[in-house]
């Protein structure tokens, strides 16, 4: 069994791009939506990229952002991944020539396979709580509500913290597990202990 790949997600500041790496992150999530209060700019999403070593992927997150203000972060900010968190169709993703996930805002009623069959390029979809600001609410969702047997590289996300990411790895055996809020002090802020204390939940479960 692979392990599960962890990503940290709304970094703002240096110590907390060196704490995710230095515990064993596999992606870090900077977000480029002006009205999040951990949204960063593309100056400083440039110094804080340029502090990744090798393997560690770059993910540059977008909510219906126009194609001018995402071409405009990817001319300054080396980013391997994009995620878009938004009501972007397919074709809004695909025009940026990199990799991506996109996320589904999960609640009942929202139907996981059929919205999957909308994003076929994706290289994963990312199952988030739906949540007033379209993300980074720090809400789980009813993880009942993913089908058995998904099919495609899944990222859990929403809510996630060391107490909660150990059960919902074993339950979900995601690809990969998603946190903000749940490693935070403060939004944007992150805690070093707290990310230490979700990576080892997460190995825990991997066992
Ligand atoms: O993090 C944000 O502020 C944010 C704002 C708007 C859209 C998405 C956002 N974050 C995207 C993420 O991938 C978060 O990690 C995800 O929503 C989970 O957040 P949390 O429940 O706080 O762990």
């Amino acid at each position: 069994m692979s392990r599960t790949r962890i990503k940290i997600c709304g970094l703002t500041r240096p110590q907390d791009v060196r704490a995710a790496v230095d515990h064993g992150a596999d992606a870090v999530g900077f977000v480029f939506y002006p009205p999040s209060p951990r949204a960063v700019s593309i100056d400083q999403a440039a110094a804080l990229v340029a502090l990744l070593p090798p393997f560690v992927t770059s993910v540059g997150l977008f909510v219906n952002a126009g194609q001018d203000e995402v071409d405009a972060v990817l001319e300054r900010v080396p980013l391997q991944l994009l995620q878009f968190h938004g009501d972007e169709t397919e074709a809004d993703c695909a025009r940026y020539g990199r990799p991506w996930i996109k996320a589904a805002r999960m609640r009942a009623g929202v139907d996981l396979v059929e919205f999957s069959s909308l994003h076929p390029r994706a290289g994963g979809i990312l199952v988030d709580a739906f949540v007033e600001g379209y993300g980074g609410g720090g809400k789980t969702f009813d993880w009942s509500l993913i089908p058995e047997g998904f099919g495609r590289p899944l990222v859990l996300s929403g809510g996630l913290d060391a107490g909660n990411v150990t059960e919902a790895v074993r339950r979900i055996r995601p690809w990969a597990v998603d946190v903000s809020s749940g490693v935070e002090r403060d939004k944007g802020i992150k805690d070093a202990a707290q990310i230490a204390a979700f990576i080892a939940g997460v190995r825990q479960a991997d066992g």
